[in-house]
């Protein structure tokens, strides 16, 4: 097989995820080149959620693969709308990393040692919604960079804590800085979140099989339960939406989903937790199952902000439970974008 070309991002969480793929393909017996694809995202400073909602990291990177520049891309799952993209298919959901999100704070404090009125950074309206929610009277700040650049807030004394996944530390090799590990409890992490996903061409045969391998099918079907949620609420990627699935082993051997979901409002005034449980073969439904639930409680209302602002809509769509061989469909940059 000639060179697999694996496109990535700039940022260093980004090429140590491709990095890491990379090396597996490469043990493999595989030529493997990095090329790096420059986002929207990663040249605007703004907000994320000012700018233009969805995948604002993937789009760059699915052109490139779609124009047959790159031949495979490690998408971190949770900036991966869950709109399929025609033309191409996720054939690899790796075992998932710790999901939870961590606290990296001064002095080794832990949420509940922050101080009245301590600074805690997050752009994440998800985390900023459950830091609120606690009740704890922080003072919560936006912040947006990477990884390095939020917890160097932390170290140069302009805030006394941030929020981030964990997965990204530990990706980075910077565990050593965690404070706490937020119990879901407290804090449910965003759909698919420590999970990757690889993404080729759909024609792409030779590829896939390959790749395939390195499927997980409890991450899998974890993360389509949490993505389903997602995509039925039609919440998009800065929605104050957390969710996460557990997959665990009955008395009888059969394999179970847990599922959780929160939503709620940045300011705190709305928080409505709920879960599920169900078989693993039906992941799709339980993540439809809960989000009925979460609307029959209101979950309309976290979405529109206290002056009745509507949400910002965002395509619906869920993950396909197996990945599947299909052939390229053509289809208009403008589709593409949704
Ligand atoms: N939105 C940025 C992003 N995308 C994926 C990760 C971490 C790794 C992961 O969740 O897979 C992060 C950093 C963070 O949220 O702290």
């Amino acid at each position: 097989m000639s060179t697999i070309r694996i496109g990535t991002r700039r940022s260093a969480l980004a090429t140590t995820q491709a990095g890491q793929i990379a090396d597996r393909l490469r043990a493999l017996g595989h030529d493997v080149e990095l090329v790096e694809i420059v986002t929207e995202g990663d040249t605007n400073r703004a907000p994320l959620a000012q700018m233009g909602g969805t995948g604002v990291f993937a789009t760059a990177i699915r052109e490139a693969l779609l124009a047959g520049r790159i031949d495979l891309t490690v998408h971190s799952l949770k900036d991966l709308p869950t709109a399929p993209a025609p033309g191409l298919t996720i054939a690899a959901i790796p075992p998932r990393e710790d999901p939870r999100d961590v606290l990296v704070a001064r002095d080794g404090l832990t949420l509940g040692e922050l101080p009245e009125g301590a600074k805690v950074g997050t752009g994440s309206p998800r985390r900023e919604a459950q830091l609120a929610a606690l009740g704890l009277g922080l003072d919560i700040r936006p912040i947006r960079g990477n990884v390095d650049t939020r917890v160097g807030y932390v170290r140069d004394g302009a805030l006394d804590a941030v929020v981030l996944a964990k997965a990204g530390l530990s990706r980075l090799g910077r565990t050593a800085e965690i404070t706490e590990a937020i119990d879901p409890v407290q804090m449910l992490p965003a759909p698919g979140q420590g999970a990757l996903a690889l993404e080729i061409r759909s024609d792409d045969a030779a590829l896939y099989d390959v790749v395939a391998a390195f499927d997980d099918a409890d991450t899998r079907a974890a993360v389509t339960a949490e993505r389903a949620v997602l995509a039925a609420l039609e919440a998009g990627c800065s929605a104050p939406l957390g969710a996460l699935a557990e997959v665990s082993e009955e008395l009888d051997g059969s394999l179970e989903i847990s599922l959780r979901a929160f939503v709620g409002r940045t300011d705190g005034t709305f928080d409505l937790r709920r879960s599920v449980t169900g078989p693993v073969d039906r992941a799709a439904q339980l993540g439809d199952e809960l989000a009925a639930l979460l609307l029959e409680d209101g979950a309309r209302d976290a979405f529109e902000s206290p002056n009745g602002d509507p949400p910002d809509p965002a395509p619906g769509g869920v993950l396909p439970a197996t990945a599947t061989v299909t052939p390229i469909h053509p289809t208009s940059a403008a589709e593409r974008e949704q």
